[in-house]
């Protein structure tokens, strides 16, 4: 399989090279050549598979040959044995309507591990033997970080560089990254936003002479094999719930579009997706640019779902590659006039077409709350803020088919916030005991591209530096 940029001029790469790779040259994301498709029969022989052997079946296209299938399923089976739960990612009942998808039983109890352990594997692989290393950048709102950070502490060859906003994410949060002290792993708190963090990110790759001089990787999903990885799970639950007879709608807690781009390229793939909801909190550019056509920046509002505090999402690119035909030269227009203005108008041609499939809702934090009650007390389950603004969005938008609302962390991560809304606050399950008794370690530093990089120039080793 062949990997193109949605700007059209980065150089074409294959599956090892774009995992490695990250962001593409000329600014634009990595996507497969064409979008891969599961027959009928061969969608009805995954039902009774287990996680891994699903997604062995889902991936193996996208890998193409830089992986035997054997190698692919052990990669996977290592990364999936660190999942506390016997399902990996179990579907839950909730009434007659909706199921919620637990996507949190990883080390880290959100859903990034789901992607990230098989990251870490896959970065191991394609290093090992090579001679090559890897300087990691990142942007977290909470999640990625500790699910990067828990997969790549101690990798030979990587050195892990992680901006989270302070002072703008949950103490678990923040704790399950700046506690660990393994010398590859670099915690810095940016006085700003999430999106101040990711246009940093995007802004070293952007800098020629610097990304020359360190070998920059990525593991936010602008990485496009965290996407491959998180299309395994549509399938996974749509064959439980009776796919490709029965077609099945998703509710997705939605923030940097990657989780629910994850679902569009399910549904190109043949998965029968009646419906996808981009569910957002008041940090709503999304639902407007899907309802309104407005994508538009506004400032970034810290809400009680931390995780989905994000205005500028990245993979909403990836979406509009396909809308503009794939053309990488207009894109590359529009991407630019974006970036120069921080505003874009959908035409209403590509809206149309996008609302073929995708539903939109914006979920205020009574709304949030409202939902995380009547799960705790119609249903017994106890949700995170993020499943619950998923739920909320689901139950607007339901119809005739199943809908299943990924639940993407485990309400512990997030207790201030469930506790405010149902009176409970979640104990933390046992494999992140003693969270609050270890060190932390961590840099604060002003949201400057310089003082980043000159963080980084410090500890990071140089393209040209030998392996050890
Ligand atoms: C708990 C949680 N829910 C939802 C999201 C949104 O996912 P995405 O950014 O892929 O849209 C995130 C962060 O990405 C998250 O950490
Ligand atoms: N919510 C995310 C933000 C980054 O998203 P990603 O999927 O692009 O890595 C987080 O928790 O860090």
């Amino acid at each position: 399989m062949d990997y193109v940029s949605t700007r059209g001029s980065a150089p074409v790469l294959d599956f090892a090279s774009v995992t490695l790779a990250g962001l593409a040259s000329d600014g634009g994301l990595y996507v497969p050549r064409d979008w891969p498709v599961l027959s009928r029969d061969e969608i009805a022989d995954l039902a009774g598979l287990d996680y891994v052997e699903t997604a062995v079946r889902v991936c193996a296209p996208f890998v193409g040959d830089v992986l035997g299938e054997a190698e692919l399923r052990s990669l996977l089976g290592r990364a999936y044995a660190s999942f506390s739960h016997a399902a990996t990612v179990p579907l839950v009942q909730l009434d007659g309507q909706h199921w919620l998808l637990e996507l949190f039983h990883g080390p880290t109890l959100a859903f990034k591990d789901v992607a990230m352990q098989a990251l870490g594997q896959l970065f191991e692989r394609f290093l090992s033997g090579s001679g090559r290393h890897l300087t990691v950048i990142g942007a977290t709102s909470g999640d990625t970080g500790s699910a990067a950070i828990n997969a790549l502490a101690g990798v030979e060859g990587v050195e892990v560089f992680m901006l989270h906003p302070k002072g703008r994410v949950s103490d678990v949060q923040r704790r399950q990254m700046t506690t660990v002290l393994t010398p590859n792993v670099h915690n810095i708190a940016i006085e700003g936003s999430f999106d101040d963090a990711q246009a940093l990110v995007k802004a070293m790759f952007n800098d020629a002479s610097f990304a020359r001089r360190f070998p920059l990787s990525a593991v936010n999903s602008i990485n496009w094999a965290r996407l491959m990885l998180q299309i395994v799970y549509y399938f996974y639950a749509a064959v439980r719930l009776g796919a490709p007879e029965r077609a099945v709608a998703f509710s997705v807690p939605t923030g940097n579009f990657g989780d629910v781009f994850a679902g569009y390229v399910a549904s190109r793939m043949g998965l029968p997706i009646e419906r996808l909801v981009v569910a957002t909190n008041e940090n709503d550019i999304l639902h407007r640019a899907l309802s309104a056509g407005d994508y538009s920046v506004g400032q970034v509002a810290p809400t009680s779902s931390p995780s989905m505090d994000i205005q500028v999402s990245s993979n909403f690119e990836r979406l509009l590659f396909d809308l503009h035909g794939r053309d990488g030269a207009a894109l590359a227009a529009t991407m630019q006039g974006f970036e120069a203005t921080r505003a874009m108008a959908v035409p209403d041609a590509m809206r149309g077409e996008a609302s073929a499939l995708f539903a939109s809702a914006r979920v205020d934090v009574d709304s949030m709350a409202q939902t995380l009650r009547w799960a705790q007390d119609k249903c017994g389950q106890i949700i995170d803020p993020h499943t619950a603004i998923g739920l909320a969005a689901a139950k607007r938008h339901v119809g005739a088919a199943p809908m299943v609302t990924l639940a993407t962390a485990h309400p512990a991560k997030f207790r201030d916030a469930v506790e405010r809304a149902c009176g409970i606050r979640p104990a933390l399950p046992a494999r992140v005991a003693g969270l609050f008794d270890r060190e932390e370690r961590y840099a604060v530093l002003p949201a400057e591209l310089g003082a980043v990089q000159a963080f980084i120039a410090e500890r990071a080793r140089p393209a040209d530096a030998v392996a050890a």
